[in-house]
């Protein structure tokens, strides 16, 4: 038999398969017949029940979904008062400060210089943990002793997550970045990122904040000199810090200080919309507050800022990719212009895997944010501390003047960072009497047991003030005073390490802390060495927002001191003639 050619008996059963398959189809039906044999079925079947019989059946449905539903609503309804009644039940071994009405519970104090009293005067009255209402229906756990915090704080184990009602607004701007994220993605992030703060990072970085210093400087003479000595620190101390870390995220340098860019401005805009939204609950529902003039210019901003992080990532991607990593670092490391672009860029995790473009962007924007306000509050408030006590100001000065005695140029290098003892014990007591961050709030994913024995029922946020542990008089004696020599590691009295917490602690603590204490060191040094700082002779009345502000700006005199080797005193000196 030749190949190709088939049989006879071959045919034949090919012949019977095809029939067969024929057979059940038309058994079965075309497509098309199915269809008209359903329509005929429905006819038919209408035509029998008659439409008065469907018409007669339509009330009975409504009241059936009515019944369905309204059984639904009032079983959930009721579940909900049971839950929240056994909450309260759980919740009444903390005490709480009498209501204010039953409507509003402890709503309506705001952020104002009179709340922070009352804040105070209850952690006078309840010493380390109360109660206290938004509204009718959400309770809020507030914590402000150091034995109470170690449970939420120092987990082991699972973190306990934070809340995001104080959160919830940053995220279209920092997406999933460290400060946001939770679980599996933070730990992988948080682990990638840590070298990014290492000394050997940071060390270069002092030099930027150097001369970012000294431009503010420049500013400030030139102010003097036309006569303006009164200046309001905020202002002038966060452009400088955004200054400084544009240089250190990007490598970039937009002299914002003098005349800030479009995206530094963007940041300022950003930062004061999300502290708006913050006061006004009507503007929490995101459907709403997008069609607001706030919410169109906050997704306006939100996009010219992620464009430009975007940007940088995209061409430092293309460079990498010309150079290959070895001679990348080779260069940059030569250079010594590592920025935290480009750790990001490099970064591994233990599978070997590098972040994507979307996580580098939310990363190096939440940098931005979580490191300008921040350490402007930090710097501001040192400066009218010592402003408020001239002996601790001209004690700096004069450990400043020592340790750089006739250095020219005049510049703190990383060095010296350890060798203003004086000073530090100054930053660190005015970052206990006025912490630029006033809590973190977590929330409770299981009970919660104190070491006294009380438990925080699951379901419940929880706020830990800072503001709270650092002003509390069981931990602190006389804590509305300020004296640096609390701090002097020379006093006997040692400090439990959760008494003192302006970064938070725990595995969810500032990332940022080193970079913080440079800059903010290398800013105090060279302000006290160049000016007298004076207090203004209104009062301050602080603001506690996600930073604490002062309500009006916090003013300050400043008076240059005579320097006659800076080439800035000549040109002042020549304008005031
Ligand atoms: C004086 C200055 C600063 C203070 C007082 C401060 C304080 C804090 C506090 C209290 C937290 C915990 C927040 C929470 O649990 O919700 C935090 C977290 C964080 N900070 Fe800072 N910070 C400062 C500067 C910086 C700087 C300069 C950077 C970055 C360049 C930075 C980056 C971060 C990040 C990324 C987190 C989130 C960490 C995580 O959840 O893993 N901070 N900071």
């Amino acid at each position: 038999m030749r190949m190709g050619v088939r049989s006879r008996g071959e045919r034949h059963n090919e012949m019977q398969k095809y029939e067969e398959t024929e057979h059940r189809r038309a058994q079965r039906g075309r497509p098309k017949e199915k269809l008209e044999r359903m329509l005929t079925g429905f006819i038919w079947l209408s035509h029998h029940l008659g439409l008065a019989g469907l018409k007669s059946w339509i009330p009975s449905i409504l009241l059936l979904v009515f019944l369905v539903l309204s059984t639904w609503i009032l079983i959930y309804g009721l579940t909900c008062v049971q839950r929240y009644r056994i909450n309260c039940k759980r919740l009444r071994c903390f005490p709480q400060p009498p209501l204010k009405n039953w409507l509003l519970g402890h709503l309506g104090l705001g952020n104002t210089e009179e709340s922070v009293r009352y804040f105070q005067e209850l952690s006078s009255l309840f010493h380390d943990v109360h109660i206290y209402w938004l509204g009718p229906f959400i309770p809020i756990i507030r914590l402000f002793h150091p034995k109470v915090i170690s449970p939420l704080l120092m987990a082991s184990g699972t973190v306990i997550p934070k809340d995001k009602l104080f959160y919830n607004f940053l995220e279209p701007w920092l997406g999933e970045g460290l400060l946001l994220s939770e679980g599996e993605k933070w730990r992988r992030h948080r682990h990638m990122l840590t070298p990014a703060f290492h000394f050997d990072i940071l060390k270069p970085y002092v030099k930027i904040f150097n001369q970012s210093v000294d431009i503010m400087h420049a500013k400030w003479r030139r102010l003097c000199a036309e006569g303006t000595n009164y200046l309001e620190m905020f202002e002038h101390i966060s452009l400088m810090t955004l200054d400084s870390l544009q240089k250190c995220i990007f490598s970039y340098n937009s002299n914002c200080q003098e005349k800030p860019s479009a995206y530094i401005s963007a940041i300022l805009e950003l930062s004061s919309l999300v502290a708006k939204r913050h006061n006004n609950p009507l503007l929490y529902w995101d459907t709403l507050y997008n069609l607001t003039s706030q919410g169109r210019r906050f997704s306006r901003a939100c996009h010219l800022v992620h464009d430009f992080s975007n940007a940088v990532i995209q061409e430092r991607r293309h460079i990498l990719a010309q150079q290959g990593t070895e001679a990348f670092l080779g260069n940059k490391r030569k250079s010594k212009t590592i920025d935290f672009i480009d750790i990001l860029l490099l970064a591994k995790d233990e599978d070997g895997k590098a972040l994507s473009d979307k996580d580098i962007q939310a990363e190096a924007d939440t940098f931005m944010f979580a490191g300008h306000d921040t350490t402007a509050s930090g710097i501001s408030w040192a400066l009218y501390n010592l402003a408020q006590h001239q002996e601790y100001q001209d004690r700096c000065r004069q450990e400043i003047k020592e340790l750089l005695g006739d250095r020219q140029p005049e510049e703190i290098e990383w060095d010296d960072l350890v060798q203003m003892p004086f000073l530090t014990m100054c930053i660190k007591e005015s970052l206990r009497l006025h912490s630029p961050v006033s809590m973190v709030s977590r929330y409770c994913t299981k009970d919660i047991q104190l070491p006294d024995g009380r438990i925080i029922p699951k379901g419940n946020i929880c706020l830990i003030s800072i503001f709270g542990i650092h002003h509390n008089p069981a931990v602190w004696p006389k804590p509305e005073v300020y004296d640096p020599h609390r701090f002097d590691t020379n006093n006997p009295e040692k400090i439990s390490p959760l008494a003192f917490i302006p970064f938070s602690v725990g595995s969810r603590n500032c990332i940022g802390q080193n970079f913080a204490l440079s800059e903010l060191k290398v800013v105090l040094a060279l302000t006290l060495l160049r000016f007298r700082v004076l207090p203004d002779k209104h009062p301050v009345r602080r603001k506690p927002e996600i930073i604490l502000r002062e309500e009006n700006g916090l003013r300050l005199k400043v008076e240059p001191l005579l320097d006659l080797s800076s080439p800035d005193m000549h040109l002042s000196e020549t304008s005031q003639e």
